[in-house]
């Protein structure tokens, strides 16, 4: 028999308290390889807080967290981030690199290209074909100034991608796209997870038509607690979105992709006859 792979990513009872408030609170979270998880909840639920400790950026207040088998407080935390890709939407590059460049600054994690340091034919050609997986194959020499926020967006996850992390964080990573834009961007993701089944991936979100198809399985946070967790099928269900957005929303899911549409309670006005 073989061994149990070793979760990507593994969250047990984890608390996170800054200045005496609670921001997470007993919250356990297991992914695997292949899985590609939603976070969602409204503002101030917890969702980036989450997404920092898989990002090895902080350290839980209680609990443990494991980041591809090495537990938090007991590794560089540093040498840990290089294993796992991090997309920010607002990543601060302000010089005039083209896209190709950019995409290879994630093999030293820096903002802008590290003096002296030649990529290689084979790094170059990897940043070519993960550009062009992420439908940014017309754009290699393109200046990062004049791409639009959602070609941006596309560059930054080929960029997280170049060190082959095993896990992929992306925030929020529609936010601010017009329709068309959103829409390549989430194929983009869908093609992304079909190409590479190694990876492991956890998006957080407010909006549930910001979900790729390829979505697997979904957390809801609300306060800082979990309120679902699970299978996405099960997790994202109208009683519990309604609960953890509190609002009373329907939800339906039509060719893999879900909408959320207010339920619209009919006012009877008791002296007035229809
Ligand atoms: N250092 C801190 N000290 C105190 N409170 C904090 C600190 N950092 C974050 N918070 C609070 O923790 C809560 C959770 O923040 P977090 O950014 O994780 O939420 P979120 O779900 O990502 O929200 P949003 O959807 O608005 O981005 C918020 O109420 C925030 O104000």
């Amino acid at each position: 028999m073989t061994a149990p792979a070793v979760p990507v990513l593994k969250l047990s009872d984890v608390d996170v308290v800054r200045d005496g408030t609670p921001l997470l609170r007993s919250i356990s979270l297991t992914v695997h390889q292949g899985e590609h998880w939603a976070l969602l909840g409204s503002n101030g639920a917890g969702k980036s807080t989450l997404l920092s400790l898989a990002g090895a950026l902080v350290h839980p207040t209680h609990g443990t967290v494991e980041v591809l088998g090495r537990t938090l407080g007991r590794v560089d935390l540093r040498e840990l981030r290089s294993f796992v890709g991090h997309v920010d939407p607002r990543h601060p590059l302000r010089s005039p690199l083209r896209v190709r460049d950019v995409v290879l600054t994630g093999l030293t994690n820096t903002v802008e290209p590290v003096p002296r340091r030649r990529p290689t034919a084979e790094q170059r050609d990897r940043a070519d074909r993960l550009l062009t997986t992420l439908g940014m194959g017309g754009k290699l020499d393109a200046r990062w100034p004049t791409l639009s926020q959602g070609q941006r967006g596309r560059v930054l996850i080929a960029r997280a991608l170049m060190p082959r992390p095993r896990l992929l964080l992306l925030d929020e990573p529609a936010t601010g796209l017009d329709l068309a834009a959103r829409e390549q961007l989430l194929e983009s993701l869908d093609t992304l997870r079909r190409d590479h089944p190694e990876l492991a991936t956890v998006l957080v979100t407010h909006h549930l038509e910001e979900l790729p198809a390829s979505t697997t399985h979904a957390m809801l946070l609300r306060t800082g607690e979990c309120l679902a967790s699970g299978a996405v099928d099960e997790v994202v269900t109208t009683d519990h979105i309604t609960k953890c957005f509190d609002h009373p929303v329907h939800i339906t899911r039509t060719d893999g992709r879900w909408t959320a549409r207010t339920i619209r309670r009919i006012r009877t006005d008791p002296g007035k006859r229809i």
